[in-house]
């Protein structure tokens, strides 16, 4: 998994088309989407990941909450993003990692939004600028090499 992490003023979205054949079912209001005061994530979930979907899930929630509390964020943006890397694991094996990892950070007591998966989407991010703004992290399951 490839994940790019961008402490924001803010970000909002607006789904446009079908970006596959069969996207994730939303309702009218989550055909829009913003948070203030956000640590922004978007993640490409890689072929790789589907060979321990758990370890990844863990692995990913315990990088983001070291740079939320890095950063003193409380929020966090889900963010389904398929442009961090070439070797995309399946929609279906990717949407699920991004429900469990929204999920866990719920539990962990953030307040938490996904970006729907499967389209399009118009966004506009506010990014603060500071010297831990802007960090990347790529996560695979323990025995898997990073290609
Ligand atoms: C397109 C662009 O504007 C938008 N931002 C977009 O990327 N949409 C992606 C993700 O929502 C999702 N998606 C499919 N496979 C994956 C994957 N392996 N990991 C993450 N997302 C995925 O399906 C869409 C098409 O790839």
């Amino acid at each position: 998994m490839r994940m790019l992490l961008i402490h924001s003023d803010y970000l909002e979205y607006e789904v446009k088309d079908k970006a596959l054949k069969n996207p994730e079912p939303i309702s009218d209001e989550q055909r829009k989407g913003r948070l203030d005061e956000v640590l922004a994530v978007f993640m490409s979930v890689e072929k790789v990941d589907e060979s321990n979907p758990d370890e990844v899930v863990e692995k990913a929630v315990k990088e983001i909450k070291d740079v939320a509390s890095q950063v003193k964020a409380e929020k966090i943006f889900v963010y389904p993003f398929a442009h961090l890397s070439s070797e995309l694991a399946k929609p279906d094996v990717a949407l699920k990692i991004l429900q469990k990892i929204e999920e866990k950070l719920k539990e962990e007591g953030f307040e938490v939004k996904r970006a729907p998966f499967g389209y399009y989407k118009a966004f506009k991010l506010s990014c603060k600028g500071h010297p831990l703004a802007e960090l990347s992290r790529t996560i695979v399951p323990s025995g898997e090499a990073v290609s």
